[in-house]
């Protein structure tokens, strides 16, 4: 059975900037509760251990939860809240050493519209090491590649090389290739989102059939409209923990009247 299981689940990054010492210094001088306080936006710092007297930003704290075939799940919260950082873990691209991560089905992941492209290939070239990588088999590549086409309408461009793309042309790419697969988990960051209106009402279309394929999703975005259209669970993230975890409506009703 597809599901997402994560029990006490933390994940904190040391602080590695090369004028960490003096970053390091100047918190230490500070009151302890200072470091800890809660600051105006989502994330949390601390320091480490005494021997260390590391300081660390904690990412992702003690979360506990678990997510079933058949959930669309929203990530919702302030600006460093975590949200990103648990779609990462999610996906595998980090890798927590504290808490459980139990994960069953096969899980794709919408984070970096450019990612896995090399800028000096055209998109023709990228569509064709993206086809490899998938392991789709030869038959199907003509199709894939009338698709992608279709989709992107990049005209000329498409057999330019990629680093010579505006950013748009990048995501009309990306989401186009992004979007082939049909896996059981989806998770997806709100970059989709991005691109001009047209592209938008495009993208939503191609968008819900890959949803609806999926059994589980899992989708940040700070857009309300769109969580309420695609979620039927919230979870509401703060300092790298849950907040509030329900079903949609209770819980962005809650989240605009923190706004407030
Ligand atoms: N690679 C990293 N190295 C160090 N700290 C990081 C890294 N990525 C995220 N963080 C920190 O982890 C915390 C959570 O960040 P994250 O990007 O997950 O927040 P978010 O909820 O997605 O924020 P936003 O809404 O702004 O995208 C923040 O305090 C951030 O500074």
């Amino acid at each position: 059975m597809t599901h997402i299981r994560l029990e006490n689940l933390s994940l904190s990054f040391p602080v590695l900037h090369g004028a960490s010492r003096s970053l390091k210094k100047t918190l230490l001088v500070r009151a302890k509760a200072t470091v800890t306080k809660p600051a105006s936006v989502g994330g949390r710092m601390r320091l480490g251990a005494a021997a260390s007297d590391a300081v660390l930003v904690q990412a992702l704290s003690g979360l506990t939860f678990q997510i079933e075939g058949g959930e669309r799940v929203g990530l919702i919260g302030h600006n460093g809240a975590g949200k990103s950082t648990l779609l990462r873990v999610l996906a595998g691209i980090y890798e927590t050493t504290d808490g459980v991560l139990d994960i069953e089905g096969d899980s794709h992941a919408l984070i970096d519209p450019q990612s896995g492209m090399n800028p000096e290939l055209t998109g023709r070239e990228n569509l064709h090491l993206f086809a490899c990588r998938m392991g789709v088999a030869k038959e199907h590549i003509a199709g894939l590649e009338a698709d992608v086409e279709a989709f992107a309408e990049l005209g000329p461009f498409f057999d330019l090389p990629v680093r010579l793309y505006s950013s748009g042309m990048g995501i009309r790419l990306g989401f186009a290739l992004a979007t082939v697969p049909r896996p059981s988990i989806l998770l997806m960051d709100e970059w989709f989102m991005a691109g001009d209106q047209r592209f938008q009402d495009k993208a939503k279309n191609r968008m819900e059939g890959m949803v609806d394929a999926a059994e589980i999703l899992v989708v940040t975005s700070h857009s309300l409209p769109v969580l309420r259209k695609w979620c039927t669970r919230i979870l509401w993230m703060e300092g790298g923990q849950v907040r509030m975890d329900g079903p949609t409506q209770t819980v962005l009703d809650a989240y605009e009247a923190s706004l407030a």
